[in-house]
């Protein structure tokens, strides 16, 4: 049976994955958080997930490395150096890295790519996103994957267009951006809306976590898909056969 290591193991997704594994009857292969024995929880395990924090992740990536053992990273608020020792890891070991385990997510990126690649420019894209009173980064790891899918759909980068927020004497809005707003408040799970906004119309795609519960199940499939595969960056969309 594939042994599962949680990196983050008593924060609000840790928990929702060690629940999850134990209604499946799952092994368990253990857990660390701040100041815990990766090393021994890599050794230990068959694959490791990380929902922890980005400050964390160069040590839990070196000791993946170390071990050889599969990562799924699920924490958000990387930044493009992150990427790059995600990169770089995928050349030794499995690596899936994602900022939502969830299917609908999935599938409203792919939907996102395909508007955004047949509206054209014409069509301003605004996304939207809402969380939990406790969430620390913004604009949420959804939020820029969305942004992604639609940048890409429409055939340019996200740190070409993207504007993150706007307050004061904003001018016009530029043609071709797309804009990010976040919300914070209360219990929410993650919603998400990516707004098509034309002249005289409006298309919204949304998507609504009703508990984490989705992140921790789709976290779990992706680990047991990921276990035993050769080095290479994967994604949620390979283990779901999108
Ligand atoms: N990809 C996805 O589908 C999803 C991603 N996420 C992301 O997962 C991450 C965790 O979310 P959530 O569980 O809500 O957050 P929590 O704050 O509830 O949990 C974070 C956990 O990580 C630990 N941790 C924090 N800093 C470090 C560190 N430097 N080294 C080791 N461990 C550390 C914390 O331990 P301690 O309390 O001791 O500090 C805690 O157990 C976030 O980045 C979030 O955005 C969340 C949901 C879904
Ligand atoms: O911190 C959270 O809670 C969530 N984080 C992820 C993100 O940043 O997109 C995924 C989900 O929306 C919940």
């Amino acid at each position: 049976m594939t042994g599962i290591g949680i990196l983050g193991s008593q924060g609000r997704m840790g928990l929702a994955i060690a629940e999850v594994l134990s209604e499946l009857g799952a092994r368990d292969a253990g857990g660390v958080d701040l100041g815990g024995d990766v090393e021994a929880l890599a050794q230990a395990s068959d694959v490791l997930v990380d929902f922890s924090a980005p400050a964390a992740l160069e040590g839990h990536l070196n000791a993946a490395i170390a071990a050889g053992t599969p990562i799924v990273i699920g924490t958000t608020g990387l930044s493009g150096q992150h990427h790059a020792a995600i990169d770089k890891a995928a050349e030794r070991i499995a690596v899936l890295q994602t900022g939502n385990t969830s299917l609908g997510i999935a599938m409203l990126s792919a939907l996102v790519r395909q508007a955004a690649s047949r509206l054209g420019e014409e069509w301003d894209i605004e996304i939207v996103e809402t969380h939990h009173r406790r969430k620390v980064d913004a604009p949420s790891g959804t939020a820029l994957m969305l942004g992604e899918a639609a940048a890409e759909g429409r055939g340019t980068t996200l740190p070409e267009t993207s504007v993150i927020g706007r307050a004061g004497l904003t001018g016009d809005r530029v043609a071709g951006t797309i804009g990010f707003a976040s919300l914070r408040g209360g219990t929410v799970a993650g919603d998400h809306s990516v707004l098509f906004a034309g002249d005289g119309e409006r298309i919204e795609l949304s998507h609504h976590a009703e508990d984490r519960a989705i992140f921790a199940r789709g976290a779990v499939k992706a680990a047991l898909w990921l276990a035993g595969r050769d080095p290479g960056r994967y994604t949620m969309d390979q283990v779901l056969g999108l």
